[in-house]
């Protein structure tokens, strides 16, 4: 599964949020989008799960226009991982991971055993298999965030489009969604604010700024000091761990930058 993006621009109410984002997801890639709050991250996701429809270009998956595949179609290949989950109804977590076998089925069948087992299997997946009966509503955030990764993989998309799909989570849960979701091998494309974490899994990035794509590359080849400077207003030291070879970055503000951006005071 190939995602394409080309010269897409979307705006509202007058204001360009978007402008000529060309973008590609190889087959299989795992691509990070980075960039700092309102620069337009979440809003090109939601173009690529068609909720939003661009102004202008176009999206392209595997060969064909988005906007030309039914509703079913886009939802057999394409799951999406939003950062809130929020559901007005008391479903249970087989319930809810259920749900992902929906788009397989017509409208009057029946899940089969095989739908149950595939939902189990999903549940062993996110580590989350002993909740199965438990109301959805009253897990953790962390908790809810596994569920809805499992629900993902219920439906074995073959693209898989994440916003945010660490909030919440601990640290050895941010570290196993991530490996959990790469180990797939499914074509993902992931909106992620920790730049250690984009580092660590991340094929290639894709820096937003302002609504345009202001570098790309591998995490090697994008996150470095200047840019890091420019795009976050922070300085940093960038350096290669010797026992993995990945990158680890630190963060520090500096005074001339604070001085400039200083978009906590009042
Ligand atoms: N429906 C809308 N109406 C008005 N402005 C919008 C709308 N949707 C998005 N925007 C604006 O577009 C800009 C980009 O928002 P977006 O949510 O895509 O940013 P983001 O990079 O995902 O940010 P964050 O890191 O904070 O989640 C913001 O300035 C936002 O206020």
């Amino acid at each position: 599964m190939k995602l394409e993006v080309k010269h897409l621009s979307w705006s509202i109410e007058g204001k360009q949020i978007l402008h000529d984002i060309n973008l590609q997801v190889s087959s299989g890639e795992f691509v990070g989008l980075i960039g700092p709050n309102g620069s337009g991250k979440s809003t090109l996701l939601r173009c690529m799960y068609r909720v939003l429809k661009p102004d202008s270009g176009v999206i392209i998956l595997n060969g064909q226009n988005i906007w030309h595949l039914s509703a079913r179609e886009m939802a057999q290949a394409t799951a999406v991982v939003l950062q809130e989950a929020s559901t007005e109804f008391d479903f249970t977590v087989a319930e809810m991971v259920l749900m992902g076998r929906n788009v397989h089925l017509g409208l009057f069948d029946r899940e089969t055993e095989k739908d149950h087992s595939i939902v189990f299997d999903a549940l062993v997946q996110v580590g989350m298999n002993d909740f199965a009966e438990r109301s959805f509503i009253s897990l953790s955030g962390g908790e809810k965030q596994r569920v809805l990764i499992a629900r993902a993989i219920a439906q074995q998309a073959r693209f898989l489009i994440l916003d945010e799909p660490t909030n919440h989570l601990d640290i050895r849960y941010q570290l196993e969604l991530l490996e959990l979701v790469k180990g797939l091998g499914v074509t993902t494309i992931a909106a992620l604010h920790d730049l250690n974490l984009a580092a660590s899994y991340c094929d290639r990035i894709y820096v937003v700024n302002n609504g345009t794509i202001r570098a790309v590359g591998t995490p090697q080849d994008v996150l470095q000091s200047d840019l890091i400077r420019e795009v976050f207003g922070v300085g940093s030291t960038v350096e290669t761990d010797p026992s993995n070879g990945k990158l680890h970055i630190s963060f520090f503000l500096d005074a001339k930058i604070g001085s400039k951006r200083n978009s906590l005071a009042p």
